[in-house]
């Protein structure tokens, strides 16, 4: 039995490719599966469950038709679907987890995260995402009717999109002194966060001193290819290497 893991699939109207490698993905492997992980960014920006198109009914129908089957979908919030809530997981059986969980993996205690909260050199976006994870923003917020919502959704993605241009390449990374912190407080071997779109694994030490390791696994961004995880009793591999 196989457990999968996706991220940053930024699933939006202008890219339908993508939305079609997901629902080959979900009806593919998702239904072999023990259990299928979400680490956020799915969507590419997300104003509110009550939103609907004709991609989120695609996107709901198909988890929905994985999750009657019996196998688990879980889902991580990322930085661009943080609102992606109750009524989306009621709606299509989706099992919302917290900013970080902690599993054991076939033996391996792993933590999972979407990883915009490791990046804690961005301070100018760990401050946004203070203030918009606040719970009274967030009612408030989705008390706008959809229109508005819609505009300040567009501002503010314009925004980031030229913050994403300015800012130097290695403060949009994870910082690696408070990921070792994260590993050792959660005590676990294994890391799997998504975010910033280099897949890749890596051996990290938990703190400066000690010899102890861990693996920091990074899933990709979904384009022309897929960037799936698998893991299984002998161990992981992602499904296509990048070209
Ligand atoms: O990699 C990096 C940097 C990575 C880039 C980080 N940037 C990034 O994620 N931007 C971003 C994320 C979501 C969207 S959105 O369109 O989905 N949407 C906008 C309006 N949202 C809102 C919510 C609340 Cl509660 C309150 C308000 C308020 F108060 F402003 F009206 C607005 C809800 C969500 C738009 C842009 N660093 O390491
Ligand atoms: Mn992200």
């Amino acid at each position: 039995m196989t457990t999968y893991f996706i991220a940053d699939l930024h699933l939006n109207e202008h890219q339908p490719g993508i939305t079609d490698l997901f629902l080959q993905f979900m009806s593919e492997k998702a239904p072999l599966a023990e259990a299928v992980y979400i680490l956020g960014d799915f969507f590419d920006f997300w104003i509110g469950d009550d939103e609907n198109s004709p991609l989120i009914e695609q996107v709901k129908q198909a988890i929905q038709n994985v999750t009657q089957q019996g196998i688990p979908c879980y889902f991580i919030c990322g930085n661009r679907d943080f609102l992606l809530g109750k009524r989306f997981a009621k709606e299509t059986g989706l099992i919302l987890l917290p900013d970080y969980h902690k599993i054991d993996l076939y033996g391996h205690s792993t933590l999972l995260c979407h990883g915009d909260t490791l990046c804690t050199d961005d301070v100018t976006y760990q401050r946004f995402r203070q203030k918009v994870h606040q719970k009274w923003r967030q009612t408030l917020f989705l008390l706008l009717p959809l229109r508005l919502r819609l505009h300040i959704a567009q501002k503010i993605r314009a925004k980031s999109r030229q913050d994403k241009r300015t800012k130097p390449a290695e403060i949009m990374d994870v910082n690696p002194q408070f990921t070792a912190q994260i590993a050792e407080q959660y005590q676990i071997e294994w890391l799997i966060h998504g975010h910033t779109h280099k897949q890749a694994v890596h051996s990290c030490q938990k703190f400066a001193t000690s010899d102890r390791l861990f693996t920091r696994i990074v899933l990709g961004d979904w384009g022309k290819t897929a960037s799936i995880l698998a893991v299984d009793k002998q161990g992981f591999q992602f499904n296509l290497e990048r070209e």
